[in-house]
């Protein structure tokens, strides 16, 4: 039977029904065809000898074991629901990213901006589009997009022959036909049956859809923002909440957008299809009426509906403020409640909640008048305007007919069958209505969708062009020779990004900055030159805040050296490792003890390096923590390490990681403060005798002894510096001394001062006497 087009032939040609017939078995057997059930799964598995290492595949995938390949990507063993999935994962190329920089270039901080549905919304989608979603035509993604098109067509289509079917079944029934109601039921089955297919096919394929864009941004976004040296833009990014932009926004995004394609393609294409089919029955003058609705509509609605891509994006960004409140409350649990800070952190999420749930009750306010206005176009203007287009054919094109038929002036038509025909017109006209008023509504509906997108697309553009902005630090020129080497070098905190303008290269390409020209803040330390050669161990100390960390900040690589003609040579990897720093705060990795000896180091490069389990014990010993594997109950044993180890335990495996790596030079910066002093001078000895050359800063005069230079930064605001040889150990003996001596001298001072105040009193209380004296 042709559904599709008018007049309807009553019978149904036997090769249609039994096409539908095939492809309704077909559907309902494809489950069963195309599932394997899982126990037959397992033993055809068995049989082909997949399974026989699958527990130590899950032993070596729960140590995040992958396999390096020769294309320079990597496979990694994911732990899924007791066995192992291979997943390969393909680095983003520095090139790509070099290429797509110009793509996304500086734009205003997300606060300032107003998304809307305009050229520069256009300008940010197609960036992400085609340079990260859909990078080549040639995709699965694009596979996706094609198979949910050809369902989206495939529904309308669909949708057109079940508002035909239906007609024919109530003109079957107005006729008291009841062989061809039948067989219009049994085909309204038959229909059901792919219609229902499609339904949740669409809505499978928008989920893969988004989650594959979910995917491709997520894995191109950690590849860029997770850089290593010289780019470090997860350390030098400036945007706040920067884990909602990379988790939460991206989700949104990728949902956003997925929905969005089915929301206007297929309502589009219902309107399309619907109005041609309707317009053959409507005639020009209906059809005319029925763009003249659209219109009013489109004006009305574009006029009532509030900024939605602005209200997205700041919902965004205030729910990122309380995640991250959370966030930090469970980070520093501890500490929170050692101050018995519950209270006070409560006020503070609480404020940072109301302000979300504020912000989210204006936007459902905002929605009433917009949804009103909105349900009231949709669903009775265009019912009101869809009575009125059936009425034209009705009333104007086949009432002159059928009053014949009734009058008897067209003979030979049965009066029944005018008033059937009229009924299935009606019918079918009336579906076809209905759902078009609902493409229409689910087209403004989209509108409003546009505008989140909009607002979710300024957010991710935001996040894209501030990691792609962030320049290079300055790469360091190793020499042959492995020294640590600053030259005329200011230290000084690193300029917010986009003030930039006085940064300049000088002739040798390092990059520094004008401090004559420039309005920074005035450097920590100034003009500092050192040369360090392997064995020559220093000590930087001064007060605190004087700069001693920023050194190391500039030394490693964080921090850009600041003054004209400033040079930072560093050791190269060359062999093994050039420089490692400790830092301050003690950071403990996600993953097992052995992770955390072994940082940053995964399983794999442990396994790779040839050392063993012995060798970490051994490290262990050295810094006092043998008790450990035990105690915690083995090497893979994962715990939240940053609460389970003490502060000293904590310190200790830094320099765990120091034993570990063997690095050609140590920066180790205070990271031995809540160590006793017994041990941390075994621990500094061991390291020496690693042929490791230590850079330590510490305020311990104590530590002196195991260096040969000190660097002494005045701390008087003038950025002066002092850098001496410290002396033999005979004479550090007599520092020690000398030391001593002057903290007991020290420690009297107090008894001084109390002796000066009462011969003060004495003093005092004889003066009145005296006055009386001269009164007297
Ligand atoms: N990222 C930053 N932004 C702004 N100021 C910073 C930043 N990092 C450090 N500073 C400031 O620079 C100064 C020097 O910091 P630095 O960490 O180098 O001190 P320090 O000498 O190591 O001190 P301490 O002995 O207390 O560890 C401090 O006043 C600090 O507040």
């Amino acid at each position: 039977m042709n559904l599709f087009s008018k007049p309807l032939k009553p019978s149904i040609p036997l090769s249609r029904s039994s096409a539908f017939t095939l492809l309704a078995a077909f559907l309902v057997l494809r489950s069963r065809v195309f599932t394997i059930p899982k126990d037959a799964l397992a033993r055809l598995k068995k049989v082909a000898g997949v399974n026989q290492n699958a527990a130590q595949e899950l032993a070596e995938a729960l140590q995040q074991v992958y396999t390096k390949e020769a294309d320079g990507s990597k496979t990694l063993l994911v732990p899924y629901r007791n066995t192992v999935s291979k997943v390969n994962i393909q680095p983003t190329p520095t090139e790509k990213f070099e290429s797509d920089a110009p793509y996304f270039p500086e734009i205003p901080p997300v606060s300032q901006t107003k998304p809307n549905v305009d050229s520069n919304f256009l300008r940010q989608l197609r960036a992400i589009l085609f340079r990260i979603a859909f990078p080549k035509f040639r995709s699965k993604e694009t596979f996706i997009v094609a198979l949910h098109s050809f369902f989206l067509i495939l529904r309308t289509v669909l949708s057109v022959g079940v508002a035909r079917l239906d007609g024919i079944i109530v003109r079957d029934l107005v006729r008291a036909d009841g062989k061809g109601f039948l067989k219009g039921l049994g085909l309204w089955f038959l229909l059901a049956i792919p219609s229902t297919y499609t339904n949740s096919m669409i809505r499978h394929l928008q989920a893969k859809l988004s989650l594959n864009l979910r995917t491709r941004l997520s894995r191109y976004i950690n590849d860029l923002y997770l850089s290593s040296a010289p780019n470090l833009r997860y350390y030098r990014s400036d945007l706040d909440g920067i884990d909602q932009y990379v988790t939460a926004d991206v989700d949104a995004w990728a949902d956003a957008l997925a929905g969005l394609y089915g929301n206007i393609l297929k309502p589009s294409l219902d309107i399309l299809l619907f109005t041609s089919q309707l317009s053959r029955t409507l005639g020009i003058r209906g059809t005319l009426l029925l763009f003249g609705n659209y219109y009013a509509t489109v004006s009305i609605l574009r006029a009532v509906t509030p900024a939605f891509g602005r209200l997205a994006a700041v919902e965004a960004r205030l729910e990122g403020e309380y995640r991250a409140g959370m966030g930090r409350i469970g980070r520093e649990s501890e500490e929170i409640a050692f101050y018995d800070g519950g209270a006070r952190e409560k006020d503070i999420l609480s404020r940072a909640y109301l302000r979300l749930i504020k912000h989210v009750n204006s936007i459902y306010k905002i929605r009433i008048a917009y949804e009103w206005t909105e349900d009231y176009v949709i669903k009775y203007m265009w019912s009101a305007a869809g009575y009125g287009l059936i009425a034209v054919p009705l009333l104007f094109t086949r009432t002159k007919r059928s009053l014949g038929v009734q009058t008897g002036a067209a003979a030979g038509e049965k009066p029944d069958d005018a008033v059937a025909g009229r009924t299935e017109t009606y019918i079918s006209n009336r579906r076809l209505l209905l759902s078009l008023a609902d493409a229409g509504g689910r087209l403004m509906y989209a509108y409003k969708d546009l505008l989140e997108l909009a607002g979710l697309t300024t957010r991710l553009y935001t996040l894209l062009s501030n990691l792609h902005n962030l320049q290079p630090l300055p790469p360091s020129s190793t020499d042959s020779e492995d020294v640590v080497e600053l030259d005329h070098v200011h230290i000084g905190i690193p300029r917010p990004r986009g003030n930039n303008q006085d940064i300049n290269i000088d002739g040798d390409g390092a990059l520094g900055l004008d401090l004559q020209s420039s309005n920074e803040t005035p450097a920590l330390v100034k003009d500092l030159s050192l040369v360090l050669k392997e064995g020559e161990h220093l000590m930087i100390t001064g007060s605190n805040g004087v700069g001693k960390s920023s050194v190391a900040r500039v030394l490693s690589g964080l921090w850009p050296p600041q003054g004209v003609n400033s040079q930072v040579n560093r050791p190269s990897d060359k062999g093994r490792k050039g420089l490692f720093v400790v830092p301050q705060r003690a950071y403990m990795v996600a993953g097992s003890l052995l992770d955390q000896i072994i940082y940053p180091h995964s399983y794999a490069e442990f396994l790779e390096s040839g050392k063993t389990l012995e060798d970490l014990m051994k490290i262990l010993e050295m810094v006092y923590l043998a008790y450990l594997p035990e105690r915690e109950g083995g090497w893979t044993t994962r715990k939240e390490w940053r609460d389970v180890l003490s502060g000293g335990e904590k310190q200790r495996m830094g320099m765990a990681r120091v034993f570990y790596h063997r690095p050609k030079f140590a920066i180790l910066d205070e990271c031995t403060s809540a160590v006793s002093s017994d041990v941390e001078g075994r621990m500094y000895e061991h390291a020496k005798s690693l042929g490791i050359t230590l850079i330590t800063i510490s305020l311990r005069p104590s530590l002196m002894k195991y260096h040969t230079n000190l660097l002494t930064l005045a701390g008087d605001g003038s950025g002066r510096w002092s850098l001496s040889r410290v002396g033999t150990a005979e004479e550090l003996m007599g520092i020690d001394r000398e030391v001593i001596s002057l903290e007991a001298k020290l420690a009297e001072v107090g008894n001084w001062e109390r002796r000066v105040k009462e011969l003060d009193g004495l003093l005092s209380a004889q003066e009145p006497a005296d006055d009386d004296t001269v009164i007297v």
